[in-house]
């Protein structure tokens, strides 16, 4: 672009040299002649002869010609507009730079009017997005919960590729930042998490800060994709990016092109949310997605969707991923991964308060969650919290003395509450009992029941209205709450399809018509076991192949995730175990639920002992070890949601090892009540070992029945704090069984150290502990010390990646003068300097124990080595004094260099 530089400060000048230009450039004219009438330099006449010209340069010539006559100030203005609306006026960009357009004090207080088309939709979308965002749409339609009060941050946590976590995040503007980015090529940022952790809910809550102008300011454009919708479209569908962009979201009310070629043309302004991979059960085969050239070109949605995801299409725009743990999504595009761990303690109270508004019911709940661990425990799943308090608020207000139970409480318990709940408050707050509200309405749960599981073997989570009618469920049922309606999307206005207010829902409604419907033989009662039945090779062969896959960026099959049909099994569980037998009796001849019991029962059993043959054994140190994958835990929901002690033993005493590994296994902290519940039963002492799974305090306290049986205690990556710690320290102290703790990466600090120390001084059988990774300073480190001094069998202790510093090294140097059991010091990261390693010198002169003392990446110099590396002429059986990292400099005089001992 040739522009002509001014040479004077007349506008009109400017506009004249550089008219050529300005036609080319500019594509919109009303908003200048609309600024141009409206301050006067234009008249309505003269703005109406301009617009009857048929092509744009035409209008804008005349445009020129009129402020040229009109003289300097109207010139200044006609560029003053240019300036201002720069979604409009975007060619002239660098023109605008050139020429250092700078208006006079008069023209800058002229208001300019932005009613560019961009402009103009940015508003419309944002609009749109502030009301749908507004509330919080797993609630039922007649009592609306505004998204404002009742969302709290649950723990989210950045992790890499290996699945190993790399820090918090707090903050959800954060995400496009260059923190944990795990691969610079990928746009996409990949949020996953279980059931009802609130991935959903996640991405409303960014719509609405985008909004309402609280966050990512940059963004112009906001879409909005349920990976649900796409089922909708049949195999043949073609569609054009616009049409997707507008026609499935709002639709621009002013020159869609001139919006959309703004899009095309800045992709960096745009922001795609897709909500649920792992549901895009679609006809399209995705992995043989056809080319698509140009982004006018057609293609199946789902085409569109993945060339968006891998940047093909609008290479540059803002992309966030939703799904289901154990989804797999193509590596390539994949910028971050964001695990949603749940409620943490201070998560749960922070939303106990938001939910109840009385600080005597707050106190109530917070005491009662407190006291019971079963409870607290679910409520970590902020789905499963909003059910149990939507409940207590229910019962609450029909008798204001109501408690939490404070017996064992089972998922299927408060699926069955939150149903009565519901069925009640239809009855306008009539009290019924539970029986009584179930035997009444029993025609309207077999009819929503039947169309939960209409739905299931196809995972249709979507219901269109013909569906709906031809299952006689009537508007009424509709309007019970447990369906929702869903964003019509097919543009035209036609009848609204429904949806499940979440899919466990409709899992439950699945299950309970299997139980409660004559018709449904145990054939049909056990077939998803069928679908279930995935051998333990099986699983790992999966996994490894969707690693393998995921690298190759092939074969990618996220309709794998069947954890709606692992809930119709565990509900099933749940509703045919004894203590439900009273209030499913009403609902069933008993006969009939005998056959299904039975049925249920020999199925369980069938399965779990298949499973449980299958498991891989290896021996690892002095154990027979079993690894069980997650389907092993959701065996072990199954059980423990029978609540029946004889089905727990016999399936305990399949286990058959006295190792079980079950890190990586996806397992929360309610599941930690069937983990327990199961090696509660088992016969022997047994290692459990849990790491890198979502437990945090709450499954601490779930495991408590089983403390004394574990003889290994495996919690890292977990999320555990000091309070998790002071659990651990009461109960392995009471049976002193304890060989290995391993409590790395979790979030201990020196208040918790003096727990572990505690059990480390009251278990002699202890031999290893690991609490590298945690949040110990020195105080915690002295805790440490002191026990560590006369500890019999203490043979490896970790206390590397913490913030100890020289004044904790001493410390435990000096305890370390006389122990006589300790191997492995591993004190790498952490503060330590010269300062310390008189102190280490010392205790290597009279220690005849430690081989290994490893002291990388601290602050130790050629000074401190030296000294250490002189001690060393009076010890034989340190073998290794590791300084990687440290700032030594290699001068081949220094003596440090001359034992092999040290590495640096
Ligand atoms: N951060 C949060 N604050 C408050 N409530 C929440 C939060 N996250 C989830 N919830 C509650 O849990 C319900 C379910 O959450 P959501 O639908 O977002 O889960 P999800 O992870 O998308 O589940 P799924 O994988 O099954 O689709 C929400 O409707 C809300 O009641």
């Amino acid at each position: 672009m040739e522009l002509q530089q001014p040479g004077q400060q007349s506008y009109v000048w400017l506009i004249t040299t550089n008219r050529e230009t300005l036609v080319n450039l500019i594509r919109n004219t009303e908003c200048l002649l609309e600024n141009l009438v409206d301050h006067g330099y234009c008249s309505t006449e003269e703005s109406e002869i301009i617009q009857k010209y048929s092509t744009t340069a035409d209008k804008v010539r005349q445009i020129i010609d009129l402020v040229q006559c009109k003289g300097e100030e109207a010139a200044e203005f006609f560029i003053h507009i240019l300036n201002k609306v720069p979604e409009a006026y975007y060619d002239l960009n660098s023109w605008l730079t050139k020429i250092n357009f700078q208006p006079s004090e008069q023209i800058k207080n002229l208001q300019v009017t932005n009613n560019d088309p961009v402009t103009l939709y940015s508003k419309k979308l944002k609009q749109e997005l502030c009301c749908d965002s507004k509330f919080v749409k797993s609630y039922s339609q007649r009592e609306e919960m505004k998204l404002q009060e009742t969302y709290v941050n649950s723990t989210m946590e950045l992790v890499n590729d290996k699945n190993e976590t790399m820090g918090q995040i707090n903050d959800l503007s954060s995400f496009f930042d260059d923190t944990g980015v795990i691969n610079e090529e990928g746009g996409t940022i990949f949020i996953y998490g279980d059931a009802g952790m609130g991935k959903t809910l996640l991405i409303q809550k960014m719509q609405n800060m985008w909004a309402k102008g609280e966050s990512y300011s940059d963004i112009k454009f906001f879409f909005s994709f349920s990976c649900r919708r796409f089922v909708i479209f049949s195999a043949n569908t073609q569609l054009t990016l616009k049409d997707l962009l507008f026609r499935y979201n709002c639709h621009p009310d002013n020159d869609p092109e001139e919006v959309f070629h703004y899009i095309l043309r800045f992709p960096e302004t745009v922001m795609f949310t897709f909500d649920g991979f792992d549901e895009m059960h679609s006809n399209f085969d995705l992995n043989n997605v056809p080319e698509v050239s140009l982004p006018t070109d057609t293609a199946h949605p789902a085409a569109l969707f993945m060339h968006l995801l891998s940047g093909k299409l609008l290479k540059g725009s803002r992309k966030v991923l939703t799904a289901r743990t154990g989804c797999q999504v193509p590596r390539k595009c994949v910028r971050k991964r964001i695990m949603l761990r749940g409620f943490g303690t201070e998560n749960l109270k922070e939303y106990t308060n938001l939910f109840f508004r009385e600080p005597s019911v707050q106190m109530r709940v917070l005491n009662h969650l407190e006291a019971n661990h079963n409870i607290s425990s679910l409520c970590s799943i902020p789905l499963f919290c909003w059910i149990i308090f939507k409940c207590y608020e229910h019962f609450h207000c029909i008798n204001e003395s109501h408690t939490f139970s404070s017996s064992s409480v089972t998922l299927t318990d408060i699926f069955l509450l939150i149903i009565e709940v519901y069925l009640n408050s239809s009855n306008s707050g009539t009290t019924r009992s539970q029986v009584d509200t179930y035997k009444k309405d029993r025609e309207t749960l077999q009819l929503i029941g039947k169309l939960a599981y209409s739905g299931m073997d196809n995972s249709a989570f979507v219901f269109d209205y013909d569906t709906i009618t031809s299952l006689n469920i009537s508007e009424q049922y509709l309007k019970l709450g447990f369906l929702r309606t869903v964003k019509n999307y097919d543009g035209c206005g036609g009848n609204s399809s429904f949806e499940f207010f979440h899919v466990t829902l409709q899992s439950f409604f699945t299950a309970l018509f299997l139980v409660i419907d004559r018709e449904a033989d145990t054939t049909e009662l056990l077939k998803y076991f069928g679908h279930c039945a995935q051998s333990p090779q099986q699983e790992f062969q999966l996994n490894l192949m969707m690693c393998f896959c995921a690298k190759n960026h092939n074969q990618i099959d996220p309709f794998s995730n069947i954890d709606h049909l692992q809930f119709i099994n565990l509900f099933l569980c749940g509703l045919l175990s004894k203590p439900k037998q009273v209030l499913l009796e009403h609902l069933v001849p008993p006969s009939v639920l005998k056959v299904k019991r039975k049925a249920l029962k020999q199925q369980l059993f069938r399965s779990v002992k298949f499973h449980l043959k299958h498991l891989p054994r290896s021996p690892y140190l002095e154990y027979n070890r079993v690894h069980a994958l997650t389907h092993f835990i959701w065996m072990a929901r199954c059980v423990c949601e029978t609540q029946c002690e004889k089905v727990g033993k016999k399936v305990a005493k399949g286990i058959c090892a006295d190792y079980i590994q079950l890190s990586f296994c996806g397992a929360s902290s309610s599941d930690c009540g069937a983990i327990s519940f199961l090696l509660n039963l088992y016969q022997k002492e047994i290692a459990l070992e849990l790491d890198n799974n979502n437990i945090n305090d709450y499954g601490v306290k779930e495991l408590i029945p089983c403390f004394r049986k574990l003889t290994v205690v495996r919690l890292s990556v977990n999320q555990v704090t000091d309070e998790g710690v002071k659990v651990l320290a009461e109960e392995l102290t009471k049976y002193r069984i304890i060989k290995f703790l391993g409590l790395y990466k979790n979030l201990i600090t020196d208040f918790g150290a003096k727990y572990v120390a505690q059990i480390i001084r009251e278990c002699p059988l202890l031999h290893h502990v690991m609490m590298w990774g945690n949040r110990i300073g020195d105080e915690g480190a002295q805790a440490f010390a002191e026990t560590i001094r006369n500890h019999p069998c203490l043979e490896v202790l970790s206390l590397a990646c913490n913030g100890i510093t020289s004044v904790g090294g001493r410390c435990i140097a000096d305890a370390l003068q006389h122990n006589t059991s300790i191997k492995t010091l591993w004190l790498t990261e952490n503060n330590i300097t010269d300062e310390a390693t008189e102190s280490f010198a010392e205790m290597l002169k009279v220690n005849k124990t430690l081989k290994n003392l490893w002291l990388n990446n601290n602050h130790i110099t050629n000074m401190g080595a030296n000294i250490m590396a002189e001690a060393l002429d009076h010890n034989t059986v340190l073998e290794d004094l590791s300084l990687h990292k440290n700032p030594l400099t290699l001068d081949e005089k220094e003596p440090f260099h001359m034992t092999s001992r040290i590495r640096t």
